[in-house]
């Protein structure tokens, strides 16, 4: 199977967690790291998220720097990388800032359960990739995605589709920002939801980089293959 290079890039607190119980953006990181973000947005093809975090946070996922928009167009490439959401019900509204903000192609992923008439709506607004009958087939839309051109997908979460692309074996790196603080909370979402592993089968990574930044710590991880 061919797929694209894929890493997740995500900000948690010292405690492991992406947001806090009321699941809205927190600001986890600083300026320095959102900067930082921008640039791996800008050298990606695409960049994608779950559909709990469009409900959530209603993000653009634009890049948000003018010279990296410059820099793309000089290079040929849309202003903005693929914009991709992971979405098995079509349940995206469509007045997403995802669609409203930014120029450049918008894909979403849904699988046969979602309705005919929401997709012909999305139809006018995004490029629609059936993968999966009830939820999506993450390995299958990877290969789609691949088809289309896209090389190199940056995934910035939310907590369940980050479990759906490790827990698949569709990551090559992660990198996370481990901010100065706590949030706690039985409900509020971890870095990596989901069914989570046992013993046996728990995931390994390799640290190739550590940084501190601002008042916290960059960290960039290999993911080691399982056998
Ligand atoms: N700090 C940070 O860096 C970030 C924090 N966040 C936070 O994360 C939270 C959102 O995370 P979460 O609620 O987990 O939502 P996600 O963004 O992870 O979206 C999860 C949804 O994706 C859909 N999906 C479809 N197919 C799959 C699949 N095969 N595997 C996994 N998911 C699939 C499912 O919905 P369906 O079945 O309907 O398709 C699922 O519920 C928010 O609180 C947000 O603020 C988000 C991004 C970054
Ligand atoms: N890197 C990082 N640090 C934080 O502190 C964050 N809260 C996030 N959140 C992510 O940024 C997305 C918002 O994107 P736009 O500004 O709307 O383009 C949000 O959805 C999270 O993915 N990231």
């Amino acid at each position: 199977m061919e797929r694209p290079f894929v890493f997740i890039n995500s900000a948690m607190s010292a405690d492991g967690k992406i947001s806090t119980k009321e699941r809205k953006q927190v600001k986890i990181s600083g300026s320095f790291d959102f900067d930082r973000v921008d640039a791996l947005r800008a050298g990606s093809d695409a960049v994608m998220v779950g559909i709990g975090t469009v409900i959530a946070d209603d993000p653009s996922l634009t890049v948000k720097s003018e010279k990296r928009q410059i820099e793309r167009k000089q290079a040929g490439l849309e202003e903005n990388p693929v914009r991709v959401v992971v979405d098995s019900n079509a349940k995206i509204p469509l007045d997403a800032d995802i669609f409203k903000k930014g120029e450049g192609r918008r894909i979403v992923i849904v699988s046969g359960s979602a309705s005919s008439e929401k997709l012909r709506q999305l139809e006018d607004v995004a490029t629609i990739i059936i993968a999966g009958e009830d939820k999506v087939d993450l390995a299958a839309a990877m290969e789609e995605l691949r088809k289309t051109g896209i090389n190199r997908l940056m995934v910035e979460g939310g907590a369940t589709l980050n479990w759906g692309m490790l827990s698949n074996g569709l990551v090559d790196e992660v990198y996370t920002f481990i901010g100065n603080l706590i949030i706690g909370g039985n409900t509020s979402p971890t870095f990596v939801d989901g069914e989570g592993f046992t013993e046996k089968e728990i995931m390994r990574l390799d640290l190739f980089e550590a940084e501190g930044m601002e008042e916290g710590i960059l960290l960039k991880w290999k993911v080691l293959p399982c056998y």
